[in-house]
């Protein structure tokens, strides 16, 4: 496929399977708010929440190396928090870097391809810090899949060198697709549908679904509305749209996973996400 028509489809599926899970949002925030704002509370949430998605968008434009140090490391956070659960801190590095360090280890040049795309900046190669930062990941890795092992924890350590297979084989932004769409977002659905304090309306996967779509519509008619804002030829311009778009709504959404969990621990104990094994 050429590239063009490549990175639009992958975008696509990001965007319609992967915002869904961040909409979700909305659901764990509603019993936090809702008996203190009454029907106010949806103003109460959006306005902050959307106040620092728009700071991050706006920084994008000041700093964009400062902004996609911060966006990978805040993604390391909440991928591996929702990968390896609470209490594992060797296993979040290593499996909520994989999908970061795997495509920088592996395809550096298309990598960098896409990260210059989507900071409107140039990068003509990866930049030292994240070299470094994915050799570290290198360095662990091997320590992480043998706790696993001697722990017995063998889906684990399968699922990620299924992933590794994958990252490998794949272009960088296909691999990340497929971690997102296929992995994260399910995950964390799963999850909020184990829980029901913290999202109590949101009891299956069909129930999420459904409950999601107002604020993936409304996300997706802001994003609309930004799309003046981003310079380039279409494909591109998609790019930088998406992953901006993405960095600024993680941020919100990190956090609001912190302060739910601390408002309202979870049934069953501490830990609020619920991982394979
Ligand atoms: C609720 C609400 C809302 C909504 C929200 C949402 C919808 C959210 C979402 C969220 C989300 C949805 C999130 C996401 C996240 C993501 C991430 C975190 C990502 C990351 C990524 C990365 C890190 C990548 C990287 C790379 C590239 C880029 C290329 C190649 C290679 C690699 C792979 C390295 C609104 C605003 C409307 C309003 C208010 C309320
Ligand atoms: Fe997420």
């Amino acid at each position: 496929m050429p590239r063009p028509l490549a990175w639009t489809a992958t975008l696509a599926v990001v965007l319609l399977l992967g915002i869904p899970h961040g909409a979700l949002d909305g659901e764990v925030a509603r019993p936090l708010l809702r008996p203190r704002f009454g029907r106010a509370w949806f103003l109460a949430f959006a306005v902050p929440y959307l106040s620092l998605s728009a700071a991050v968008l706006l920084a994008w434009r000041a700093a964009p190396e400062a902004v996609l140090a911060g966006f990978l490391a805040a993604s390391v956070l909440h991928f591996g928090e929702e990968d390896a659960g609470p209490g594992r801190p060797l296993e979040l590095l290593v499996r909520g870097g994989l999908s970061i360090a795997l495509p920088v280890l592996l395809h550096p040049a298309a990598t960098a391809r896409v990260f210059e795309a989507a900071m409107l900046a140039p990068m003509p190669a990866i930049p030292p810090w994240l070299q470094a930062a994915a050799l570290a990941w290198a360095v662990l890795a091997p320590f992480a899949v043998a706790r696993m092992i001697a722990a017995g924890r063998w889906p684990v350590a399968v699922e990620g060198l299924l992933l590794g297979l994958a990252f490998a084989a794949l272009p960088p932004l296909a691999g990340f697709a497929l971690y997102f769409v296929g992995l994260h977002a399910p995950r964390h659905t799963a999850s909020l549908a184990a829980d029901p304090r913290r999202a109590p309306r949101v009891r299956s996967t069909g129930e999420a679904l459904w409950r999601s779509l107002p604020v993936t519509a409304l996300t997706l008619l802001i994003g609309a509305a930004l799309w003046p804002f981003f310079p380039g030829a279409p494909p591109e311009r998609l790019l930088a749209l998406t992953l901006q778009g993405l960095a600024a709504l993680t941020l919100p959404h990190l956090l609001l996973d912190g302060i739910a969990a601390r408002v309202a621990p979870p049934v069953g104990g501490a830990s609020r996400h619920r991982p394979p094994r």
